[in-house]
């Protein structure tokens, strides 16, 4: 890959049916919101410069600036190795070029960026200017962090060379091979820049797409992830709070409880597991009847009340629940990390749209916002641009877009054609 051609890469959010916080299983599914990523040439090649306007994080380093003589002996820049662990001594040297970064959100994403370039590209890299727009929610549980991670994993991969650029059309299935393995487990390393202690089921979803059940292992064997094929088709609202959190913040308040009450965690954490196993077998029947969709309702609320219990639900989680149960609507379980941000709601058979009309009215009272999206779709994705498409479609005119519909109607995975899979 020549580093005077630009290209965009995009990855989708997820969102989690069963067990977040899990100690082993958890259901999760692509959802059709995403992150893309242009790389295009930069002015200077002595610049790497990223340009992340959701979180209004602008920064350009001099690629001479980057410790790369201090880390070069633990790490393998001809084949690059993931580690069990961030490597304690790239992370420290990492940090002093992010002194600047006052902000936490700044500083997890400009470290994830900085963690994957070190790792997967060189000092002779030509600096190049890498320009992230999403249509999902930052923050809100929807992995927007594994989403971001698996753009920058995979654009720095091609560029790297660790992997040819995606060749499957939208209509072939996925063959989940080596390209698209490793780009899972780069995504995973920048996750855990992000949010310390991952389980890897967002960058799994982000990067291989579709349904997943996942089961996570011990550390340093690898996870397992069984496709869902036939994940149902289920009326699913998905509404976002707004309220601001951080995931890595709720990750530690639950092992802080598994280190004050083992047991007790212990047991809710089994509990969640039972449900999910539950939830996956009601879930992969070739057609539900009545019957199966009021189990699955009744598990959302039994997995909701299990995070409650682990402390990670939020005032306006449970206010989002408590109006779907007054009006009848259906179960709502918060979504992904908790402590705010989204919460999905199974709704019953037979709700008639002025119902859900009302309640989405009422949720404006309160400032929350309702999304569309589809289930299961695609998962990392790759476009080329022409000589012509980049005068077309450069950095400025990408910053310049505003709406989701106007990101999707530019470069969009399902508007525009051209797109490639892994
Ligand atoms: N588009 C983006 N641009 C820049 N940084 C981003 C972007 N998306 C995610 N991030 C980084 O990821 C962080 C949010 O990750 P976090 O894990 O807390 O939430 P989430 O992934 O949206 O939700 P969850 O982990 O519960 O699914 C942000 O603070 C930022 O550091
Ligand atoms: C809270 C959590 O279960 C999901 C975050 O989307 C953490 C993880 O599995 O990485
Ligand atoms: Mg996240």
């Amino acid at each position: 890959m020549t580093t005077d051609s630009s290209f965009v890469v995009s990855s989708p959010g997820k969102v989690i049916i069963f067990g977040e916080h899990s100690a082993v299983y958890a259901i999760a599914a692509a959802v059709s919101l995403r992150t893309y990523l242009l790389v295009s040439p930069s002015s200077d090649a002595e610049d790497i410069v990223l340009e992340f306007p959701d979180i209004n994080l602008t920064h350009t380093w001099k690629r001479s600036s980057l410790p790369w003589e201090a880390i070069s002996k633990f790490i393998n820049q001809d084949q690059p190795q993931t580690t069990e662990e961030l490597i304690p001594e790239v992370v420290n040297e990492l940090a002093n070029t992010l002194s600047d970064m006052k902000q936490a959100i700044h500083f997890a994403a400009a470290n994830s960026f900085l963690y994957l370039y070190v790792n997967l590209l060189k000092r002779d890299t030509p600096g190049m200017r890498f320009t992230v727009r999403s249509t999902l929610p930052i923050g809100a549980g929807l992995g927007s962090s594994a989403s971001i991670s698996v753009c920058l994993a995979s654009a720095f991969s091609i560029v790297g060379g660790h992997v040819s650029a995606a060749t499957l059309t939208k209509d072939d299935l996925s063959t989940e091979g080596e390209d698209s393995e490793f780009i899972d487990a780069w995504s995973f390393m920048g996750e855990k820049c992000i949010h310390g202690n991952p389980s890897g089921i967002d960058n799994a979803v982000a990067t291989h797409g579709g349904a997943v059940m996942f089961q996570r292992t011990q550390s340093s064997i690898p996870s397992i992830r069984t496709n869902m094929r036939n994940f149902p088709s289920l009326k699913l609202l998905l509404t976002n709070t707004k309220q601001p959190r951080r995931t890595s913040d709720l990750v530690g308040n639950v092992s802080r409880l598994s280190t004050e009450y083992p047991k007790t965690t212990e047991s809710i954490l089994n509990a969640m597991d039972h449900l999910t196993r539950e939830g996956y077998q009601l879930m992969i029947r070739p057609s539900l009847d009545e019957k199966d969709k009021a189990r699955l309702r009744e598990l959302f609320e039994i997995n909701h009340g299990l995070l409650v219990a682990l402390g990670v639900s939020h005032p306006v989680l449970e206010k989002v629940r408590i109006l779907t149960d007054e009006l009848n609507i259906g179960k709502t379980k918060l979504t992904g990390a908790g402590g705010g941000g989204c919460a999905i709601t199974l709704v019953n058979d037979n709700v008639e749209e002025s119902l859900i009309k009302s309640l989405i009215e009422k949720y404006s009272e309160y400032g929350f916002e309702t999304y569309e999206t589809s289930l299961g779709g695609k998962g990392a994705a790759y476009l080329a641009l022409t000589q012509q498409d980049s005068v077309e479609f450069n950095s400025e005119k990408f910053l310049e877009l505003t709406e989701r519909e106007e990101i999707e109607n530019a470069i969009g995975v399902s508007c525009k054609d051209g797109w490639r899979f892994w």
